[in-house]
Protein backbone atom coordinates (compact mmCIF):
# COMPACT_ATOMS: atom_id res chain seq x y z
CA UNK A 1 0.00 0.00 0.00
CA UNK A 2 1.47 3.74 -0.78
CA UNK A 3 1.48 6.27 2.14
CA UNK A 4 -0.17 8.95 -0.54
CA UNK A 5 -4.04 8.31 0.67
CA UNK A 6 -5.06 9.44 -2.97
CA UNK A 7 -3.37 6.13 -4.18
CA UNK A 8 -5.18 4.16 -2.06
CA UNK A 9 -8.38 6.01 -2.64
CA UNK A 10 -11.67 4.01 -4.02
CA UNK A 11 -12.65 4.73 -7.75
CA UNK A 12 -16.15 3.88 -6.58
CA UNK A 13 -17.54 3.59 -3.34
CA UNK A 14 -21.19 2.06 -2.06
CA UNK A 15 -22.29 2.56 0.89
CA UNK A 16 -25.66 1.49 2.48
CA UNK A 17 -27.74 0.99 -0.93
CA UNK A 18 -30.88 0.57 -0.85
CA UNK A 19 -33.22 0.40 -3.95
CA UNK A 20 -37.42 -0.27 -4.92
CA UNK A 21 -38.38 -0.22 -8.29
CA UNK A 22 -41.41 2.22 -9.01
CA UNK A 23 -43.61 -0.87 -8.81
CA UNK A 24 -43.00 -1.35 -4.84
CA UNK A 25 -40.71 -4.53 -5.67
CA UNK A 26 -37.44 -4.25 -3.58
CA UNK A 27 -33.87 -4.91 -5.62
CA UNK A 28 -31.24 -3.93 -3.13
CA UNK A 29 -30.81 -3.58 0.62
CA UNK A 30 -28.02 -1.96 2.57
CA UNK A 31 -25.31 -2.25 -0.30
CA UNK A 32 -21.83 -1.08 0.92
CA UNK A 33 -18.34 -2.03 -0.96
CA UNK A 34 -15.23 -0.15 -2.46
CA UNK A 35 -13.55 -0.54 -5.45
CA UNK A 36 -10.17 0.16 -5.69
CA UNK A 37 -8.13 1.54 -8.89
CA UNK A 38 -7.59 -1.61 -11.05
CA UNK A 39 -9.33 -3.79 -9.24
CA UNK A 40 -11.36 -6.61 -11.03
CA UNK A 41 -14.25 -8.12 -8.80
CA UNK A 42 -16.98 -10.64 -9.78
CA UNK A 43 -20.86 -10.16 -8.63
CA UNK A 44 -22.72 -13.22 -8.91
CA UNK A 45 -25.78 -14.46 -7.92
CA UNK A 46 -29.07 -16.50 -8.98
CA UNK A 47 -31.73 -14.73 -11.45
CA UNK A 48 -33.39 -11.72 -9.90
CA UNK A 49 -30.59 -11.38 -7.12
CA UNK A 50 -30.36 -7.93 -7.73
CA UNK A 51 -26.59 -7.78 -10.27
CA UNK A 52 -27.83 -5.88 -13.05
CA UNK A 53 -29.97 -3.13 -10.52
CA UNK A 54 -26.64 -2.60 -8.64
CA UNK A 55 -24.62 -1.81 -12.11
CA UNK A 56 -27.49 0.43 -13.44
CA UNK A 57 -26.44 2.68 -10.51
CA UNK A 58 -23.13 2.81 -10.80
CA UNK A 59 -23.04 5.11 -13.39
CA UNK A 60 -26.94 7.18 -12.59
CA UNK A 61 -28.85 4.87 -15.03
CA UNK A 62 -31.34 4.52 -11.86
CA UNK A 63 -32.34 7.71 -10.16
CA UNK A 64 -33.87 7.62 -6.90
CA UNK A 65 -33.15 6.37 -4.13
CA UNK A 66 -35.45 5.24 -1.16
CA UNK A 67 -32.85 6.03 1.36
CA UNK A 68 -33.77 8.54 3.90
CA UNK A 69 -31.79 11.97 4.12
CA UNK A 70 -31.01 12.25 7.62
CA UNK A 71 -31.81 15.46 9.90
CA UNK A 72 -29.01 18.16 9.05
CA UNK A 73 -27.54 16.29 6.20
CA UNK A 74 -27.57 17.11 2.74
CA UNK A 75 -28.77 14.73 0.07
CA UNK A 76 -25.21 15.07 -1.43
CA UNK A 77 -23.53 14.31 1.79
CA UNK A 78 -25.89 11.10 2.12
CA UNK A 79 -25.36 9.91 -1.43
CA UNK A 80 -24.89 5.83 -1.34
CA UNK A 81 -22.80 6.05 -4.84
CA UNK A 82 -19.57 7.82 -5.28
CA UNK A 83 -17.09 7.32 -8.49
CA UNK A 84 -13.68 8.82 -7.30
CA UNK A 85 -15.39 10.77 -4.52
CA UNK A 86 -18.09 12.47 -6.68
CA UNK A 87 -22.08 12.07 -5.48
CA UNK A 88 -23.87 10.29 -8.34
CA UNK A 89 -26.10 12.80 -8.18
CA UNK A 90 -28.24 13.82 -11.81
CA UNK A 91 -25.86 17.10 -11.52
CA UNK A 92 -22.85 14.80 -11.44
CA UNK A 93 -24.15 12.63 -13.99
CA UNK A 94 -21.77 14.04 -16.90
CA UNK A 95 -18.93 13.57 -15.07
CA UNK A 96 -19.78 10.45 -13.51
CA UNK A 97 -20.24 8.71 -16.76
CA UNK A 98 -16.95 9.45 -18.20
CA UNK A 99 -15.68 7.62 -15.43
CA UNK A 100 -17.48 4.34 -15.59
CA UNK A 101 -18.37 2.44 -19.04
CA UNK A 102 -21.61 0.39 -18.93
CA UNK A 103 -21.68 -2.69 -21.23
CA UNK A 104 -25.00 -4.25 -21.29
CA UNK A 105 -25.56 -7.57 -21.55
CA UNK A 106 -27.46 -7.12 -24.95
CA UNK A 107 -25.54 -4.83 -27.66
CA UNK A 108 -28.32 -4.04 -29.18
CA UNK A 109 -29.44 -2.07 -26.13
CA UNK A 110 -26.23 -0.36 -26.46
CA UNK A 111 -25.64 0.23 -30.43
CA UNK A 112 -27.49 2.78 -31.92
CA UNK A 113 -25.48 4.70 -35.10
CA UNK A 114 -25.64 3.80 -38.99
CA UNK A 115 -21.69 2.02 -38.84
CA UNK A 116 -19.34 0.52 -36.52
CA UNK A 117 -16.83 3.66 -36.39
CA UNK A 118 -19.73 6.10 -35.61
CA UNK A 119 -20.98 3.75 -32.94
CA UNK A 120 -17.00 3.65 -31.37
CA UNK A 121 -16.48 7.60 -32.03
CA UNK A 122 -20.09 8.24 -30.09
CA UNK A 123 -18.76 8.66 -26.80
CA UNK A 124 -15.12 10.14 -27.28
CA UNK A 125 -17.25 13.08 -29.47
CA UNK A 126 -18.94 13.46 -25.99
CA UNK A 127 -16.60 14.37 -24.43
CA UNK A 128 -15.53 17.02 -25.87
CA UNK A 129 -11.96 16.26 -27.31
CA UNK A 130 -10.28 17.06 -30.25
CA UNK A 131 -10.98 15.51 -33.66
CA UNK A 132 -7.77 14.49 -34.21
CA UNK A 133 -7.73 12.80 -30.11
CA UNK A 134 -11.55 11.27 -31.15
CA UNK A 135 -10.17 9.54 -34.67
CA UNK A 136 -6.59 8.45 -32.65
CA UNK A 137 -8.78 6.66 -29.59
CA UNK A 138 -11.52 5.20 -32.21
CA UNK A 139 -8.31 3.58 -34.36
CA UNK A 140 -6.71 2.57 -31.51
CA UNK A 141 -9.67 0.41 -30.03
CA UNK A 142 -11.58 -0.68 -33.52
CA UNK A 143 -7.52 -2.41 -34.28
CA UNK A 144 -7.34 -3.77 -30.93
CA UNK A 145 -10.74 -5.45 -31.12
CA UNK A 146 -9.75 -6.52 -34.67
CA UNK A 147 -13.12 -4.82 -36.27
CA UNK A 148 -10.97 -2.36 -38.83
CA UNK A 149 -11.92 -4.36 -41.49
CA UNK A 150 -15.58 -4.13 -40.56
CA UNK A 151 -15.64 -0.52 -39.51
CA UNK A 152 -18.13 1.25 -42.22
CA UNK A 153 -20.26 -2.06 -41.73
CA UNK A 154 -24.04 -1.56 -40.01
CA UNK A 155 -23.78 -3.14 -36.32
CA UNK A 156 -26.63 -4.46 -37.69
CA UNK A 157 -24.83 -6.83 -40.12
CA UNK A 158 -22.06 -8.08 -37.28
CA UNK A 159 -22.34 -11.06 -35.56
CA UNK A 160 -23.46 -10.85 -31.78
CA UNK A 161 -19.79 -11.00 -30.36
CA UNK A 162 -18.42 -8.56 -32.81
CA UNK A 163 -21.41 -6.37 -31.68
CA UNK A 164 -20.14 -6.94 -28.11
CA UNK A 165 -16.98 -5.77 -29.21
CA UNK A 166 -18.28 -2.93 -30.85
CA UNK A 167 -19.83 -1.68 -27.71
CA UNK A 168 -16.71 -2.42 -25.60
CA UNK A 169 -14.58 -0.57 -28.02
CA UNK A 170 -17.02 2.49 -28.04
CA UNK A 171 -16.63 2.62 -23.65
CA UNK A 172 -12.27 1.43 -23.97
CA UNK A 173 -12.01 4.91 -26.23
CA UNK A 174 -13.39 6.88 -23.37
CA UNK A 175 -10.58 5.28 -21.42
CA UNK A 176 -13.20 5.55 -18.05
CA UNK A 177 -11.29 4.11 -15.11
CA UNK A 178 -14.45 1.69 -13.89
CA UNK A 179 -16.16 -1.00 -15.89
CA UNK A 180 -19.27 -1.96 -15.20
CA UNK A 181 -19.67 -5.42 -16.97
CA UNK A 182 -22.81 -7.15 -17.49
CA UNK A 183 -22.57 -10.78 -18.55
CA UNK A 184 -19.66 -9.68 -20.57
CA UNK A 185 -19.63 -13.83 -21.67
CA UNK A 186 -23.32 -14.81 -22.41
CA UNK A 187 -23.79 -15.54 -25.85
CA UNK A 188 -20.36 -15.85 -27.08
CA UNK A 189 -19.22 -19.10 -28.23
CA UNK A 190 -15.75 -20.38 -26.67
CA UNK A 191 -13.59 -18.63 -28.76
CA UNK A 192 -15.18 -15.02 -28.80
CA UNK A 193 -15.22 -16.00 -24.79
CA UNK A 194 -11.60 -16.25 -24.56
CA UNK A 195 -11.09 -13.12 -26.62
CA UNK A 196 -13.32 -10.96 -24.95
CA UNK A 197 -11.70 -12.45 -21.37
CA UNK A 198 -8.05 -11.29 -22.80
CA UNK A 199 -9.41 -7.82 -23.79
CA UNK A 200 -10.76 -7.43 -20.04
CA UNK A 201 -7.40 -8.51 -18.72
CA UNK A 202 -5.56 -6.45 -20.51
CA UNK A 203 -7.60 -3.55 -20.14
CA UNK A 204 -6.41 -1.16 -16.61
CA UNK A 205 -9.81 0.05 -15.50
CA UNK A 206 -11.44 -1.44 -12.23
CA UNK A 207 -14.11 -3.69 -13.65
CA UNK A 208 -17.21 -4.97 -11.71
CA UNK A 209 -17.99 -7.69 -13.59
CA UNK A 210 -21.94 -9.15 -12.64
CA UNK A 211 -21.47 -13.27 -14.58
CA UNK A 212 -23.13 -16.45 -14.50
CA UNK A 213 -19.70 -17.54 -15.66
CA UNK A 214 -18.15 -18.51 -12.22
CA UNK A 215 -15.27 -19.84 -14.38
CA UNK A 216 -14.49 -16.47 -16.03
CA UNK A 217 -14.61 -15.12 -12.51
CA UNK A 218 -12.25 -17.41 -11.19
CA UNK A 219 -9.78 -16.84 -14.29
CA UNK A 220 -10.19 -12.93 -13.94
CA UNK A 221 -11.22 -11.99 -10.62
CA UNK A 222 -9.33 -11.48 -7.41
CA UNK A 223 -12.56 -10.86 -5.57
CA UNK A 224 -15.97 -11.90 -5.99
CA UNK A 225 -19.50 -10.37 -3.69
CA UNK A 226 -21.91 -12.96 -3.70
CA UNK A 227 -25.69 -10.95 -4.33
CA UNK A 228 -29.11 -12.47 -3.17
CA UNK A 229 -32.47 -11.45 -2.58
CA UNK A 230 -30.86 -7.99 -2.97
CA UNK A 231 -28.21 -7.91 -0.15
CA UNK A 232 -24.27 -9.08 -0.04
CA UNK A 233 -24.05 -12.42 1.46
CA UNK A 234 -20.34 -13.03 0.90
CA UNK A 235 -17.24 -11.27 -0.57
CA UNK A 236 -13.98 -12.97 -0.85
CA UNK A 237 -11.50 -14.59 -2.80
CA UNK A 238 -13.42 -16.33 -5.58
CA UNK A 239 -11.95 -20.33 -5.20
CA UNK A 240 -12.07 -19.77 -1.17
CA UNK A 241 -16.10 -18.91 -2.29
CA UNK A 242 -16.90 -21.44 -4.72
CA UNK A 243 -15.33 -23.65 -2.90
CA UNK A 244 -18.07 -23.54 -0.37
CA UNK A 245 -20.69 -25.97 -0.74
CA UNK A 246 -22.95 -25.24 1.25
CA UNK A 247 -22.86 -21.21 0.47
CA UNK A 248 -22.58 -22.00 -2.86
CA UNK A 249 -25.91 -24.07 -2.44
CA UNK A 250 -27.79 -21.66 -0.01
CA UNK A 251 -27.60 -18.84 -2.65
CA UNK A 252 -28.44 -20.91 -6.46
CA UNK A 253 -24.98 -21.28 -7.57
CA UNK A 254 -23.28 -24.50 -8.39
CA UNK A 255 -19.41 -24.96 -7.86
CA UNK A 256 -17.67 -24.52 -10.91
CA UNK A 257 -16.71 -27.47 -12.93
CA UNK A 258 -12.86 -26.78 -12.14
CA UNK A 259 -13.40 -27.03 -8.54
CA UNK A 260 -15.53 -30.05 -8.42
CA UNK A 261 -13.12 -32.07 -10.48
CA UNK A 262 -10.22 -30.19 -8.27
CA UNK A 263 -8.24 -28.63 -11.48
CA UNK A 264 -8.02 -25.63 -9.37
N1 LIG B 1 -37.82 -2.59 -14.32
C1 LIG B 1 -38.14 -3.31 -13.24
N2 LIG B 1 -39.27 -3.04 -12.55
C2 LIG B 1 -39.58 -3.74 -11.44
N3 LIG B 1 -38.84 -4.72 -10.91
C3 LIG B 1 -37.70 -5.02 -11.56
C4 LIG B 1 -37.29 -4.35 -12.75
N4 LIG B 1 -36.12 -4.88 -13.16
C5 LIG B 1 -35.81 -5.83 -12.27
N5 LIG B 1 -36.76 -5.92 -11.31
C6 LIG B 1 -36.77 -6.83 -10.15
O1 LIG B 1 -35.65 -6.49 -9.32
C7 LIG B 1 -35.03 -7.66 -8.81
C8 LIG B 1 -33.56 -7.70 -9.23
O2 LIG B 1 -33.51 -7.86 -10.66
P1 LIG B 1 -32.13 -7.80 -11.47
O3 LIG B 1 -32.48 -7.75 -12.91
O4 LIG B 1 -31.29 -6.72 -10.91
O5 LIG B 1 -31.50 -9.23 -11.08
P2 LIG B 1 -30.25 -9.98 -11.71
O6 LIG B 1 -29.46 -10.51 -10.56
O7 LIG B 1 -29.53 -9.09 -12.67
O8 LIG B 1 -30.93 -11.20 -12.48
P3 LIG B 1 -30.47 -12.05 -13.77
O9 LIG B 1 -29.36 -12.97 -13.32
O10 LIG B 1 -31.71 -12.81 -14.11
O11 LIG B 1 -30.05 -11.09 -14.86
C9 LIG B 1 -35.86 -8.83 -9.31
O12 LIG B 1 -36.79 -9.16 -8.30
C10 LIG B 1 -36.56 -8.28 -10.53
O13 LIG B 1 -37.81 -8.93 -10.73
Amino acid sequence: MSDDPSINSPVLSVDKLSYRYPNGQAALTDISFDIQPGERIGLVGPNGAGKTTLLLHLNGLLPGYDLPVADGQSAEASYPVRVSGLPALQKNLPAIRQHVGFLFQDPDDQLFCSTVREDVAFGPLNLGLSREEVLQRVATQLAAMGLTDVENRSTMQLSFGERKRVCLAGILACQPNVLALDEPSSNLDPRARRGFMRLLEDCPAAQLIASHDLELILDLCTRVMVLDRGRIQADGEPATIFSNQRLMELHGLELPLSIRYGKR
